[in-house]
């Protein structure tokens, strides 16, 4: 069976579930999603991708059905998660079903007949000599699972890890944290997220760039001051205007950095943890700025500079450096900024819709990690603030410990520091208009030096 695609050629699913089930096993041995999906021939990619991110949001379920139907540990990482993916693909139709009542309908993988999804996951296991030896394995339970999958799914009816598929003190932490709202929040990040663009304001009107997109049939809704939000996925390459930079890739949430701070022509600005550089480019676009992108990663600075160029931001106003926001007596040559923007490093729990993955990645233990280091790097860039300077708290958490919390911090150990009106808190909820939220899960925090 081929597995048709809207971007690039056809290509037989075998190949895709294998690949799919390369890209389970590395993040279950701890490898980011996004960096294995780098390795995966380019004809491809958006089918392993679409499959590995369905397995991801439905990983524990899987597994937990995985267990039933094995009678001991799988022979290897390789044939467990050729087993977690095919089962997902199984249970397709099941989730659709329930989904239905719920009026949250992931479309995001295709409906495979069940002999489809045996077939083709058995002659994915003929593809390595790890799994090649356990096909008869693989064929086994997966025939048992269509057999008895009304008993296998009943038997974790009352599993809330499994209902909701997210590690158990993920799902404490957001109980505790939102107790209204909790389960609107766990189930709505397992959903995937709009496809959001941000119009480059620097090139076009977003009134005319709208209208270029009914000319081609494409449905959307505005968002904030910049943002358009496709009603329906397609390839980027397919947007018009697209190539030519006349718009960008970026969450609603996201887009808000980019209004928060009232930039004007004319001001040094610092991006403190700026890569890949969506929330500078937008700054860009705001004002005509002399701007400061700071980011310790230096492969993923690269990308800030591509990304500049593509959307006509790069000029001798831009400077890139790669480098450590925590210590600023590396980088810092002592000229005060107008404004900064941190959008510091953080658990990223709140883009887990974007990057499903994160869920599994993350330890619960991460948190004070990342809170110390938050607190650390805005310590060191509080003194290259000027005195009437802005100062935008960022992350895209939805842990209060990332959130509240940090700008309680910021309040009490700078009392210079006055804190303005801000969104506080965004939370990725479905609503009865938008089943699937229009922003991921950011927490802003907006501060003045006095
Ligand atoms: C949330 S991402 C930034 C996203 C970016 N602002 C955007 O909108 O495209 C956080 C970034 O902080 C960078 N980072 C982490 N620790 C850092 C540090 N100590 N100094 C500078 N950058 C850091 C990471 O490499 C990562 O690119």
């Amino acid at each position: 069976m081929l597995v048709s695609n809207q971007s690039s050629p056809s290509v037989p699913l075998c190949q895709v579930l294998f690949h799919a089930s390369n890209a389970v096993k590395q993040v279950l041995a701890g490898q980011s999603l996004t960096e294995f999906l780098e390795s995966v021939p380019k004809e491809q990619k958006s089918a392993v991708q679409s499959i590995s991110f369905y397995c991801m949001r439905h990983l524990l379920s899987s597994q937990k059905l995985s267990q039933q139907l094995l009678t001991k540990k799988a022979p290897n990482s390789l044939v467990y998660a050729l087993l977690l993916v095919s089962l997902c693909l199984l249970s397709v139709p099941k989730r659709h079903a329930k989904a239905l009542e719920l009026d949250q309908l992931d479309e995001s993988v295709p409906f495979y007949q069940a002999f489809t999804v045996v077939d083709e996951t058995v002659k994915a296991t003929q593809l390595h000599k790890k799994s090649a030896a356990f096909k008869g394995l693989i064929n086994a339970c997966l025939r048992r699972y269509i057999r008895e999958e009304e008993v296998l799914w009943s038997l974790l009816k009352d599993d809330e890890e499994c209902q909701f598929n997210y590690p158990k003190w993920w799902i404490q932490l957001i109980k505790k944290s939102y107790p209204t709202q909790w389960e609107n929040v766990l189930n709505a990040a397992n959903l995937p997220g709009p496809l959001t663009l941000r119009v480059n304001r620097k090139k076009i009107r977003r009134e005319e760039f709208c209208q270029t997109l009914t000319e081609s049939g494409i449905d959307y809704q505005l968002y904030g001051e910049d943002a358009v939000i496709l009603n329906k996925a397609m390839p980027v390459q397919a947007i018009p205007g697209f190539e030519q930079g006349l718009c960008a890739v970026q969450d609603a949430g996201a887009q808000l950095a980019g209004t928060l701070l009232p930039v004007k022509d004319g001001m040094q600005v610092l991006d403190a943890c700026a890569a890949p550089g969506g929330k500078t480019a937008h700054l860009l676009e705001r004002a005509d700025i002399y701007m400061t992108a700071v980011d310790i990663d230096q492969k993923r600075l690269s990308r800030v500079e591509q990304n500049l160029k593509h959307l006509g931001h790069y000029s001798d106003k831009v400077k890139l450096l790669s480098e450590d926001v925590s210590d600023v007596s590396a980088w810092w040559d002592g000229k005060l900024f107008d404004m900064i923007m941190a959008d510091v490093p953080c658990t990223a729990s709140g883009i887990v819709r974007r990057h499903p993955d994160i869920k599994w990645l993350r330890q619960e233990s991460d948190i004070q990690k990342t809170a110390d280091l938050q607190r650390k790097i805005v310590k060191n860039l509080w003194q290259t603030l000027k005195p009437g300077g802005y100062f935008l708290y960022i992350t895209c958490s939805v842990f209060p410990q990332e959130g509240e919390q940090q700008a309680q911090f910021i309040e009490q150990t700078f009392a210079d520091a006055c804190r303005l009106e801000a969104p506080g808190q965004l939370l990725p909820l479905a609503t009865v208009d938008n089943p699937r939220p229009l922003q991921d899960g950011f927490f802003y925090a907006l501060f003045q030096k006095k």
